[in-house]
Parts: structure tokens; C-alpha cells; sequence
């Protein structure tokens, strides 16, 4: 909501409402500029790319592909060419004899076979296209996770991101459309090249006459071609939240919400809005495109009513013979049809080549992200530091983190501490070179993060992230995250222990076998705390020089969290510790602890140190949290007594 003071939202301005928001949208600005003469240019190289990534797929069916389309042209050509020789005996007499049915039927034999061949090729080459085009989807959709997995993180945060995503993923849908339009557009070429070469053999004038006629139609084809494009632009958004507010009515994680906070009917409102929306433009778009092909469909049919006096003026001067009008006829009709196809394919095919630009786009830098870090392979980390750092994320006011400068060590446990939205979790994705600092510096044993091959870093790493992923695998998997282990499951059930998931796996019906997905068919759920056990066995788990845990036991019961915290100094003996919490009596453990506030380090000592600080927030924290416990009443038996720390501490 736009605030006219901080926190307080003004009267006059109206509600932000939920609307995906794009920079300066490029594909728009393309789309507008584009021509026909353009769109002419483009096609060669269209179908370079069609056939080249069916070459990639299978290239036998290319090759068939492209000499079934040469060969059903060339017999079209042989086909109209011989309708004279099966017109002329008729014709020249008046009357059909035996022996003009004999004369004319070796030409008729020539119709009929290639007639025949042609439907036979057709056949085939439709068997080559079918099996290409799942192939090359599955190409395409390959090679765009590919881009996306190698995108920096930051990039989810850039609003154009997620636009540019959508962008290309409809170009991996349209993509199986790509080799039949082509193989359509191949397929009219060939019945064109052969139906021209039977009018040049009729008459040369009918040649240029058929292009002109072919004109108004073609360029009227091409713009409404671009118009749909431009609305579906247009609307990418609003479809894309329309997927996101789906997602929300119908997903299990909000499912219960939905249900008691009686929101079904508000959401469902909001779609309906949405799609309104969508409907206004598409229409406009639909009466636009309506207007311009009936246009150019009028436009067409004055220019073949020119061609065909033309046509009617070459045989009354004696230039064509009516046995060659005949085959006129058929090869024009076969010259509209094949130019229709041509036109109307054409037009499929750049709307078509429009959306995998998006698609190569982004696979040429991941969305405008592509990982360009350096190429050194990092040690350790032994020494994790950041050195006067600073980060803002994309379109935010004031940077989230700002002049912070710190150090961890392996045998170490750093705590950062500090109120919501102080830069905790921010600065913890920073030391994992997760992301990149905007100024200064994160060091890893001396090498900046910047020149630190991406991948590399991030196998050091072991991250338990506040919101973390309950993979639809098994418990083993889920654990050594499908990553081969060296020394079986030893190596998992230690991981297992430490964080306590071993009496969530003993429970388990298959043990680490067990599917852990319990709307797949036959997988077991487990409540939240049981899956945060995993996700910090998973940490566990993992030879990593840098252990960040971000609110790692948020979830788990009193028992479970004392079992993780008195275990995780054996953790720290091989590792540097980044512990994230709000929970101060855990922070007890670390040997150093940072406090943040605003993005800025305000605070940092031992637990001892900032405790014995009153006017510190770290002690205003404690204080508040555990302010608390003094009201708890007094227990009223023995078997209820609690040592006087223990009031402090819960
Ligand atoms: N993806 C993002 N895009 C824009 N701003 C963000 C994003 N993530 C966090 N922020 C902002 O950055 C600041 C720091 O957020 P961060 O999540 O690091 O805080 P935190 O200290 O971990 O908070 P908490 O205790 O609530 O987990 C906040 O002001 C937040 O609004």
C-alpha cells in the first residue's frame, strides 16, 4: 500500500492491487517494429532453427522430412504438367473416343500415380514430423531448466525475472509447433515452385500477376498475426496471476486457510476480475484482427478477379490454348491453396519464431542473469568474512544491508541476531555466496565470491533455510539429497541422529526407503517438525566447510531442540556455524554474536558481553523475551520445580 506517512496509508490513494510488474517490456517494443518485409527476412532463418533443432533430435527424420516435401513436389509438378496431355484429345474434338482415351492415358497414368505417391509421402512425412516435434518440446523445456538452474539467485528478486521466464516457457509450448508449420510451409512451397512451373509453361505473364494477386492477403495474414501476438503479450501477466491464484485456491499448503479464513469466494472474485481483464484485450485484439483480414481477404479477391480476366483475355487473343487453360486453372487453384498455406503457416511461423526469441533469449543469459562469476575452485571455506558490505534488493528504498563487515571461522558458531527484517537471513545468503554484496567484499580463505566458480562455493555450503523444501523422495534421498554417498548409510543415519530424525526414520514403514510424499502414490507425510528434523539431518549430512542454520528448530518440540543445540559444537569442530534466531537462549551456544538492526551491525560480543550491556538491544530483546516468565505463577508442588535459571531461559 503507497504510504503517505511511514506505516500510515493514505485516505485518497486507492489499495495497491496484486499485478505482476515488468520493466519496460522488450518483446512489446520488438513486436511493434515489426514489418512484413521482416517478417519475410526472418523466415529463412526460422526455419533454420526449426530444422536445426530437429537435426539435434533425430537428423534420419530431418533428411526423410525434407526429401519426402523435394519429392511430393517435384511429382506435383509432373502431375499438372500432364493435365494438358489428358485435356488436349478431349478437348480438340469435341467428343471422347477409345483411341482418346488411349492417347491420353499415359499422361492420365502420370496424374493418377502421382496423385497416389503424394498421398503416400504426405503420409510419411506427417509419421517424421509427429516424432520430431515431442522430441524437440522436450529440447527446448531441457535446455531452458538448464538457463534457469544457472540464473544467479538475485534474479528472483528482478521483477523483469519472472516475466522473461514466462516468456520463454510459452516458446518451450510452441516449440513442437515449430517443424510442422515449417513442414507445412515446405510441403506448399513444393506444390508452389511446381504449380508455377506449370503456369510459366502456360503463359510467363501469369507468373507476376499471381505474386500481385497473393500480395493483399499475405500482408493482411502478417499483421493479424502480430496483433495476436501483441495481446498475448499484453496479457502474459495477468495469466501468470491467474496460475499463482489457482495455485492458491487448490494447493494442499493453503488449503486449510482457504477453508477457515473463508477466502474461496474473495479469491475466486479476484480471478474472475483478472480474467474480465484478459477477455477485454484479447477481444479487442480478436475485432482488430477480424477487421484487417477481412480487408485484405477483399483486397485478394479484386486482385484474383484480375488475374482470372487476364486468364480469359490470354485465350481469346489465341496466346494460351483452352487445353492450357485447363491446366491453368488447376495449377492456380493449386497457386492460391498453396500460397493460403504459405501465408497462413508463415504467419503461425513468426508469431511462433516471436516466442522462441523469448525462449533463446533466455537461454543465451538466463533472463538477463546468467551466472558470470569467476572460475577458482574454493578450499575450506576456513575463513568466511565480509568486509564492509553493502546490499539492496531490486526496487527497495533503503539498502538491506548496509556497511557490515564480520568474520567466521571453521571450529566456530556465529550467531546474528536482531528484530524482523534487520538482514539476518539477507546476510546469511551473502557469506554462502548465495548472492553477490553490491560494494565490498565476501572473502572466502582470501578469494572474493565474485571469482569463485558458483557451483564449487555452493557444494561447500550446508543450508538450512527457514523455509526449506520437503522433496517428494525418499528419506534417504531427502538426506543426501540423491547425491551418491561413499560409505552407504552410516554416513545418513549419523546425520540422522544428530539432528534427531532417527526416531522419525524408526517410525517410518520402510525406513530411509520410505516415500516421503504422501500424495504420491504409497509416500508417507510427516509433520512439520519431523520434516525440520530431516532438513537439519540433511545439513548435517554434508561435507561442507560453511553450516548455515536459519531459525533451524523453529518447529521442533522442547526435546528435539536440546538434542540439536548440545550436538552442534560437534558439528562446529570441521565447520564454520552461521546460527540465525530469534530464540536468545540458543544464541548461548555461539562463541561470537552479531546483532543487526536496519541492515547494520549494532551490537557484537560474546552472549556474556551483551547480556552484561543494559543498554544494548541485545539485552532489551532478552529482556522482552523473557519478561514473560516472571508472570508464569509459582509451581504449587515438588514434582513441579524448576531451577531458578530455567525461568530465565524458557
Ligand atoms: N526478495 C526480496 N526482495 C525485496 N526485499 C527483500 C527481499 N527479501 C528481503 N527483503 C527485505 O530485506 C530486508 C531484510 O530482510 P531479511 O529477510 O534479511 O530479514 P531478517 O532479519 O532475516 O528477518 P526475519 O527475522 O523476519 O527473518 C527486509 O526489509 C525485507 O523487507
Amino acid at each position: 500500500m503507497t504510504q503517505s506517512k511511514k506505516g500510515v496509508p493514505s485516505a485518497t490513494q486507492p489499495d495497491e492491487h496484486l499485478k505482476f510488474f515488468a520493466q519496460g517490456d522488450r518483446r512489446l517494443e520488438v513486436a511493434n517494429a515489426i514489418t512484413t518485409r521482416a517478417m519475410a527476412r526472418r523466415m529463412p532463418q526460422l526455419m533454420r532453427r526449426a530444422l536445426g533443432l530437429g537435426w539435434q533430435v533425430g537428423r534420419n527424420s530431418v533428411i526423410a522430412l525434407l526429401l519426402c516435401e523435394v519429392a511430393s513436389g517435384v511429382l506435383e509438378a509432373f502431375g499438372l504438367l500432364a493435365t494438358t496431355g489428358v485435356i488436349k484429345p478431349v478437348i480438340t474434338s469435341g467428343h471422347l473416343s477409345a483411341d482418346q482415351l488411349l492417347a491420353a492415358a499415359p499422361s492420365l497414368a502420370v496424374v493418377v500415380g502421382a496423385i497416389g505417391l503424394r498421398a503416400l509421402l504426405g503420409i510419411a512425412s506427417t509419421a517424421f514430423s509427429a516424432r520430431l516435434a515431442p522430441r524437440i518440446s522436450r529440447e527446448a523445456e531441457l535446455k531452458l531448466l538448464d538457463a534457469a538452474t544457472h540464473a544467479e539467485l538475485s534474479a528472483y528478486d528482478n521483477p523483469g525475472y519472472n516475466d522473461r521466464w514466462d516468456a520463454a516457457d510459452r516458446g518451450v509450448e510452441v516449440s513442437r509447433d515449430l517443424l510442422t508449420q515449417c513442414q507445412y510451409i515446405l510441403g506448399a512451397a513444393a506444390s508452389l515452385i511446381a504449380a508455377f512451373c506449370a503456369l510459366t509453361a502456360v503463359h510467363p505473364i501469369l507468373l507476376p500477376l499471381l505474386i500481385l494477386a497473393a500480395l493483399p492477403k499475405g500482408l493482411a495474414s502478417v499483421r493479424a498475426a502480430r496483433v495476436t501476438y501483441i495481446a498475448s503479450r499484453t496479457t502474459a501477466k495477468d495469466r501468470r496471476l491467474l496460475g499463482m491464484l489457482r495455485w492458491y485456491l487448490v494447493d494442499k499448503q493453503t488449503a486449510d486457510q482457504i477453508r477457515s479464513g473463508t477466502m474461496a469466494d474473495f479469491l475466486i472474485g479476484r480471478y474472475r476480475a483478472t480474467g474480465q481483464e484478459i477477455d477485454k484485450t484479447t477481444d479487442e485484439a480478436a475485432l482488430r484482427s477480424a477487421k484487417i483480414s477481412l480487408l485484405g481477404g477483399a483486397a485478394g479477391g479484386f486482385a484474383s478477379a484480375v488475374v482470372w480476366a487476364a486468364l480469359g483475355l490470354l485465350v481469346l487473343t489465341g496466346h494460351i490454348s483452352v487445353a492450357a487453360l485447363g491446366t491453368a486453372f488447376l495449377a492456380l487453384s493449386r497457386v492460391s491453396a498453396s500460397l493460403d498455406g504459405i501465408i497462413g503457416y508463415g504467419a503461425q511461423l513468426f508469431r511462433t519464431g516471436m516466442y522462441l526469441d523469448d525462449w533463446a533469449d533466455f537461454i543465451d543469459e538466463a533472463g538477463g542473469h546468467r551466472i558470470t562469476r569467476g572460475t577458482e575452485t574454493p578450499t575450506g571455506p576456513t575463513v568466511v568474512r565480509a568486509e564492509n558490505i553493502t546490499f539492496r534488493y531490486p526496487d527497495t528504498d533503503r539498502p538491506a544491508l548496509d556497511g557490515v563487515s564480520l568474520e567466521v571461522r571453521r571450529g566456530e558458531i556465529l550467531a546474528l541476531v536482531g528484530e524482523n527484517g534487520s538482514g539476518k537471513t539477507t546476510l546469511s545468503k551473502l557469506l554462502s555466496a548465495l548472492y553477490l554484496p553490491d560494494q565490498g567484499m565476501i572473502d572466502w580463505d582470501g578469494a572474493d565470491t565474485r571469482t569463485i566458480d558458483a557451483h564449487a562455493a555452493w557444494s561447500r555450503v550446508a543450508v538450512v533455510p527457514q523455509n526449506f523444501a520437503c522433496w517428494p523422495l525418499s528419506a534417504r534421498e531427502n538426506i543426501t539429497l540423491g547425491q551418491p554417498t561413499i560409505d552407504g548409510d552410516d554416513a545418513v543415519l549419523d546425520a540422522a541422529r544428530a539432528a534427531g530424525a532417527d526416531e522419525v526414520i524408526d517410525d517410518l514403514r520402510s525406513g530411509l526407503n520410505t516415500l516421503l510424499a504422501r500424495e504420491w502414490w504409497g509416500g508417507q507425510e510427516l509433520s512439520g517438525g519431523q520434516w525440520q528434523r530431516i532438513a537439519i539431518a540433511r545439513a548435517f549430512h554434508r561435507p561442507a566447510g560453511l553450516l548455515v542454520l536459519d531459525e533451524p528448530t523453529a518447529a521442533l518440540d522442547p526435546r528435539a531442540e536440546h538434542r540439536i543445540f548440545s550436538g552442534l559444537r560437534r558439528h562446529a569442530a570441521d565447520r564454520a556455524v552461521v546460527l540465525v534466531t530469534h530464540r536468545l537462549t540458543n544464541v548461548a551456544i555461539a562463541d561470537r554474536i552479531v546483532v543487526l538492526s536496519m541492515g547494520r551491525v549494532v551490537q557484537h560480543g560474546t552472549f556474556a558481553e551483551l547480556l552484561a550491556n543494559r543498554s544494548g538491544l541485545f539485552r532489551e530483546l532478552w529482556d522482552l523475551q523473557n519478561e514473560r516468565s516472571g508472570q508464569i505463577p509459582a509451581p504449587t508442588s515438588p514434582e513441579h520445580d524448576v531451577a531458578p535459571n530455567q525461568h530465565a531461559l524458557f
